[in-house]
């Protein structure tokens, strides 16, 4: 089984977590891609769904599943993405794909994150992957200093901006002991719009696939 097959065995596990008849918070990646191709066959299941990217609102359209905005829709009992690294506590590394912050709005609007993931992205600490971190144009050379202070070798996504028109600084080489401290002092930085830790909202289940089958665990 190659990470594509685990990727389209976990996206398939998902649809297990679908409520019927409310609406869905779609994530960003090539884990929800799968996703989305099998939220084919669940159409008459989901009313409509809220996107937390460009690039995932076009594939949610192509298959005929009406995109709301955020600011229409009261309730969303689920949400479900990938992520580039997660604890068994449910923290995540996530941002790899650059849409972080309507990732992080639409995961605090709904109930439950439901996390799809192979086996290579379940670690027992973060930091492996490169953090990212979205921010105002502006404060570049400021943040950068302040990720450098953290230990961190920063560098700017070249020939890249998020759907909200900013900069991400990827860096490497981070210890995230405690990732809600972490999260909660990189984030009140100013002209940092978010960063990749989700902590404060974290996974509350996560699937994750292995050559032998999909595990569930609950955080
Ligand atoms: O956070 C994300 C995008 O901003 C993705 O969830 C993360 O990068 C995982 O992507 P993939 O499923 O392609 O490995």
């Amino acid at each position: 089984m190659n990470q594509d097959d685990m990727k389209r065995a976990v996206a398939r596990a998902a649809l297990d977590e679908i409520v019927p008849g409310a609406i869905l918070g779609v994530g960003t990646g090539s884990t929800v891609n799968f996703l989305i191709e099998l939220l084919a066959e669940r159409r008459d299941d989901i009313p409509g769904a809220v996107s937390s990217s460009e690039a995932s609102t076009e594939r949610l359209n192509a298959i005929g599943i009406p995109v709301l905005e955020l600011n229409a829709v009261e309730h969303i009992p689920v949400y479900i993405d990938g992520a580039d690294e997660v604890t068994p506590q449910g923290c995540m590394t996530k941002g790899g794909g650059g849409a972080l912050t309507r990732e992080k709005i639409i995961a605090s609007a709904s109930d439950r994150f439901v996390c799809i993931v192979d086996q290579s992205k379940l670690v027992d600490r973060l930091g492996a992957f490169p953090l990212p971190v979205e921010i105002i144009p502006m404060a570049e050379a400021l943040i950068t200093r302040s990720l450098r202070k953290r230990g961190g070798r920063p560098t700017t996504r070249k020939d890249f901006l998020t759907d909200n028109g900013n900069r991400i600084i990827d860096t490497q080489g981070l210890t995230i002991k405690d990732p809600v401290a972490f999260e909660q002092t990189l984030t009140a930085e100013p002209g940092v719009v978010t960063c990749g830790t989700f902590a404060l909202t974290p996974a509350h289940r996560i699937l994750v696939a292995t050559p032998d089958g999909t595990q569930t665990i609950d955080c």
